[in-house]
């Protein structure tokens, strides 16, 4: 049987009798439970079980974190993988094209959102046309102005007043703006105006399917969230969609598929798979979407990508709309994008590429490795309603959830380990605010729209300046406010110091003066820097290949 207290003893004395002593040194509580479960599951008799951790461990009223957790037996940690993950036989709730309550899960403007109109927009490319000042123009379909109602979106937002008359007029586009000013819609609801406009048959048979849009998410619940969205804005038109993601279950899937779709969502994985076994083909695609760009074409992506646009029954450039899209979009990504794009294609940037939103207040905390968990606690014993705390790894996810359980402060967890169904469950108990606090790995660093996200705190920072954008706007959206923390360890982040400063002076944020001496002492910024020349461009005018360049 279980007790925690055995978790408190020094890892070696734990482990002694484990082969695997060595592998485990260094190890958090979470992962040693993990070691602990599968030795005991060996033994018949001797399982351990979510109500032995409950009764033993956490009084009555705390939320227990993770009871399934224990009955796991898959469990890999980056080079730690012990077994393969079984084939899932998850099926996901359908939704219901009559529930009306998932209008009810948008964010609410906030007291910033008419500021939104004062950040520069820069267009860039040959026939742009004029952005819209309301909903209401370009002929938009009366059913899909309802859905716009029911929505409660009374005005566009600056990215949508621009990108739906690009989208509408034919044209590719890459675009970004601050995380949480409504992308998403930017681009549904021009691409379903499309189809309502001129629609085609819907081609499908026993064995294959033929989606007229494709939408890319990099992770599994962003592609469910895109979904939504789709659902709300195509409901009642006839228009149809699907979401294909990884840790369900593929022959429901498939069933699904086969029966045709007009939008089709999808995570790159599960796509190849009904791709490589020919039950989707691309013959009849008129819309391809990257959300998250630089995202989907980093180096673990890029492949699955390639795969997709490389199929044989992929349009061409010239005779599909391609369009990409991201709150974070680095020189590099536009290298890559570019080859996927027509070359006429617009460039449409709200605000200074990559930067954090002014409505985030953006803290840092001087920690180390000793002291993290007894300040995050610290912070969390105050207030702990709508707080994502982000780590590095899967295991410290559920560690630190486990131990705030402890402390009596109702907390989940979510990663790249949990089973599709218990990642679904984590969120949703986060979002109707079950748990207060979600323990999360990048997987939910990006897209995802949380109404009651009050605080991101980076309990260990990113290894990349993008991610912490992309995280640190999980809150702050659509003109509300938030409150962001990071855990800044000088000897594991001091590759951030720079590209951090940069962020806070572009968010006219109060830079820490430790954090400046931090950044002078490592020679990585002059002390005549212009921090305010942050950001990047359209990498077509550094090269001069673009014709014509427009500024609003
Ligand atoms: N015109 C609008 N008026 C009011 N609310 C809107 C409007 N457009 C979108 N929203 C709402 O704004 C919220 C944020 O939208 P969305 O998730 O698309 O942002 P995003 O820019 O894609 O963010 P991220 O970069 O983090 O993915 C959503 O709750 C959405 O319902």
């Amino acid at each position: 049987m279980l007790n925690m207290n055995s978790f408190n003893k020094p890892i070696t004395n734990e482990t002694s009798n484990n082969e695997n002593i060595s592998k485990i040194q260094g190890r958090g509580r979470g992962f040693l439970l993990k070691m602990y479960q599968r030795q005991s599951s060996e033994k018949p008799g001797n399982l351990l079980s979510s109500s032995i951790f409950l009764t033993e461990n956490i009084n009555n009223n705390v939320v227990v974190h993770n009871q399934d957790l224990f009955k796991r037996s898959s469990f890999q940690d980056c080079e730690y993988n012990y077994e393969t993950p079984v084939r899932s036989t998850y099926i996901p709730p359908e939704p219901n094209e009559n529930d009306k309550s998932i209008y009810d899960d948008g964010i609410s403007s906030g007291i910033h959102f008419e500021k939104f109109d004062d950040i520069e927009v820069k267009v860039n490319g040959k026939n742009i046309p004029e952005a819209i000042e309301s909903f209401k123009t370009n002929n938009i379909a009366d059913q899909l102005m309802e859905n716009i109602k029911m929505c409660n979106f009374v005005k566009p937002t600056p990215i949508q007043k621009y990108s739906i008359p690009i989208i509408l007029s034919g044209k590719d586009l890459m675009a970004t703006a601050q995380t949480g000013s409504g992308k998403t819609v930017a681009y549904v609801l021009p691409i379903v105006q499309k189809l309502l406009m001129d629609p085609q048959i819907l081609v499908k048979d026993r064995n294959h399917s033929e989606p007229q849009v494709v939408i890319m998410a990099p992770t599994r619940e962003l592609a469910v969230q895109i979904t939504t969205v789709v659902l709300k804005l195509t409901r009642g038109t006839g228009i149809s969609s699907f979401v294909c993601y990884g840790g369900t279950l593929v022959s429901h899937q498939k069933n699904k598929i086969l029966k045709g779709c007009h939008i089709l969502v999808a995570t790159p994985g599960r796509l190849n798979e009904f791709v490589q076994h020919g039950f989707i083909t691309f013959s009849s695609v008129r819309f391809f979407v990257l959300d998250e760009v630089d995202k989907m074409l980093d180096i673990d992506s890029k492949p699955d990508i390639d795969k997709i646009l490389d199929h044989f029954s992929m349009p061409s450039v010239m005779d599909r709309q391609t369009i990409m899209l991201s709150a974070t979009l680095p020189d590099a990504t536009q290298h890559l994008a570019k080859f996927y794009l027509n070359k006429n294609y617009l460039f449409l940037a709200v605000g200074i590429i990559s930067s954090a939103s002014k409505d985030i207040k953006q803290n840092f905390c001087m920690v180390n490795r000793f002291n993290k968990r007894e300040i995050l606690f610290n912070i969390l014993k105050k207030d702990s309603v709508g707080t994502i705390v982000f780590v590095k790894q899967k295991w410290t996810a559920d560690f630190l959830a486990t131990y705030l359980c402890e402390k009596h402060i109702p907390s989940t967890s979510i990663h790249g380990d949990r089973l599709q169904d218990q990642r679904e469950i984590a969120l949703n108990d986060f979002r109707n605010g079950k748990m207060n606090v979600l323990v999360a790995t990048t997987v939910a660093a990006r897209g995802l729209d949380i109404k009651c996200v009050n605080h991101v705190i980076n309990y260990d920072m990113p290894l990349e300046i993008e991610e912490y954008v992309q995280r640190i706007g999980r809150t702050g959206r659509l003109g509300n406010q938030g409150i962001a923390t990071s855990l800044f360890d000088p000897d594991e982040d001091y590759l951030l110091v720079d590209p951090i400063i940069k962020i806070l002076a572009s968010a006219n944020q109060e830079i820490p003066n430790w954090l400046l001496k931090l950044g002078r002492e490592a020679e990585y910024i002059d002390a005549n820097d212009d921090f305010n020349k942050f950001g990047g461009s359209d990498i077509r005018i550094l090269s001069n290949s673009v014709d014509e360049c427009e500024e609003w």
